[in-house]
């Protein structure tokens, strides 16, 4: 036998084993259109038709590759993807990305711009329980409905996804979560698809980013293999499109999407939307399907609030273990009022960096590791800032900042915040006091001499003016 002939026999057992191991379906997309080609002084290459094939195959499956083949023939070392028309796909896609002078079935008056045509795979289609399609990669384990921490903000996203999870029926068709960047949209999708999954494994739940629904689609164009992409798509139980906002001015694929939801919706199916805007607000969405978004339910996820925050992290610290004073969480609480995907960044370098140099975490600790990112936030504060943070911690009304009440109560926080803002503003005496309710320097002196001294004798109260500091400072 040829030298080649053996290698194509070595390869087809080395396929017969991937096809094992990764299933129908994705050996179907990724693997069947793969062929040998030269051995070359240890360094196999294996032909694929496409670069953005080249790219996946690359970053997946490679190493497996390489690892079967060398078992099949200890003379490859090395395997090597290459572009290669030579390639031979059943579905006969053309020998390279760019586009041929006749593209493949143009299904829209409007084509995708080229450049949506290499777009790089990555792994985010899950699908859960069904075991054919190994497409699926495992939904974030920590994104459940347990893990969730509810508040004021995302109550309303949060009771509708459990009701979603729960319901025997559809209860309202789609759910359109939406909200700001980091805000737990994702979290809350992944959590509907884990209570699923439990409750009925049996049904068929495809997670996926608008993105990659895109990629899907136009990959199915390219490969001529619409029908299987439709039949995907349009036979599950419950479709989770994740940032939908991404398919914005892309005419063909808005298309593909808006036939997708209504067969879905059609059939009873439940369909799950995220974006970062309502349904009405989404520019560059065709009007019939921004109109059939918000037919269901509209469920918005408002910016965090403190309480929440703290809630978050409190729940966070006590998933990892990790000890940390109540005083370094509000501080962060206080000070990361970005987004949650921030927070618990910033609480997870300040474990790590504890764990790393073996000291406890403090306030002190806290501040120096997350320097860079609270100086990013610093700003000049301004006295109805310091007046705001003070009134809130000490929870009385920011009015009573100026107020002419005289009771401790109010008093005490209202010293705090004039001394304050004597030692982070620029501002004078008479000018602290005029802010105050038009008060006289004097009382600024008083206070600022007061609040001096019971931080001499009284170290929880000096460790609270402290944390308020350093809040109002970065
Ligand atoms: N209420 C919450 N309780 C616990 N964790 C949360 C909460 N909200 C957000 N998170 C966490 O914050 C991080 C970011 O959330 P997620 O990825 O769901 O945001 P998103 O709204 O989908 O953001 P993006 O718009 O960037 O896709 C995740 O780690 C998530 O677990």
């Amino acid at each position: 036998m040829s030298v080649q002939g053996s290698l194509d026999q070595q390869w087809a057992r080395v396929r017969g084993r991937l096809k094992d191991e990764v299933g129908e379906t994705a050996y179907r997309s990724w693997l069947k259109p793969l062929t040998v080609g030269s051995l070359d002084g240890g360094q196999l290459r294996i032909l694929v038709p496409t670069r953005f094939m080249r790219d996946w195959i690359r970053t997946h499956y490679a190493d497996r590759i390489r690892a079967l083949f060398s078992g099949e023939n200890p003379g490859v070392q090395t395997v090597e993807i290459v572009v290669a028309s030579a390639a031979r796909p059943e579905t006969a896609p053309p020998a390279n990305d760019m586009p041929t002078a006749t593209p493949p079935v143009p299904v829209a008056a409007n084509p995708e711009p080229v450049t949506e045509l290499v777009i790089e795979p990555s792994p985010s289609l899950v699908v859960v329980e069904d075991r054919t399609d190994e497409m699926s990669a495992p939904l974030d384990p920590r994104f459940t409905f347990e893990n969730f921490v509810v508040g004021k903000p995302n109550e309303l996203a949060f009771a509708a996804a459990r009701r979603v999870a729960d319901a025997q029926a559809v209860p309202f068709n789609p759910l359109f979560l939406y909200g700001g960047v980091g805000l737990g949209k994702t979290h809350l999708m992944h959590a509907i698809a884990w209570a699923i999954r439990k409750k009925d494994p049996s049904r068929r739940v495809i997670y996926l980013s608008a993105e990659k629904f895109m990629y899907q689609f136009i990959r199915a164009l390219r490969f001529k293999d619409t029908m299987a992409f439709k039949e995907q798509f349009r036979s599950v139980d419950v479709l989770m499109i994740d940032d939908v906002q991404f398919i914005s001015g892309k005419d063909s694929t808005q298309e593909e999407f808006f036939h997708t939801f209504n067969a879905l919706v059609d059939q009873n199916r439940q369909v799950i939307i995220s974006a970062d805007k309502s349904p009405s607000d989404l520019e560059g969405m065709e009007e019939r399907l921004r109109s059939r978004l918000g037919w269901g339910l509209v469920a918005d996820i408002h910016p965090t609030t403190y309480e929440l925050r703290l809630g978050i992290l409190g729940q966070k610290a006590d998933r990892i273990g990790a000890k940390v004073p109540p005083k370094v969480l509000e501080f962060l609480a206080h000070k990361i009022t970005s987004n949650v995907r921030e927070l618990e960044g910033a609480l997870n370098r300040i474990v790590a960096h504890a764990e790393l140099v073996g000291r406890a975490i403090t306030l002190e600790s806290a501040q120096d590791v997350l320097h860079d990112l609270l100086r990013a936030s610093n700003r000049r504060v301004t006295i109805e800032e310091i007046q705001k943070k003070v009134a809130e911690h000490f929870n009385i009304r920011l009015a009573d900042m100026s107020s002419a009440r005289r009771a401790r109560a109010v008093a005490r926080p209202r010293q705090v915040a004039m001394y304050l803002a004597k030692q982070l503003t620029q501002r004078s005496l008479p000018e602290i006091g005029r802010k105050f309710g038009d008060r006289d320097h004097t009382t600024v002196m008083h206070a600022v001499r007061k609040v001096d001294e019971l931080c001499g004798t009284d170290p929880a109260f000096a460790e609270d003016v402290e944390l308020l500091r350093r809040m109002l400072e970065g």
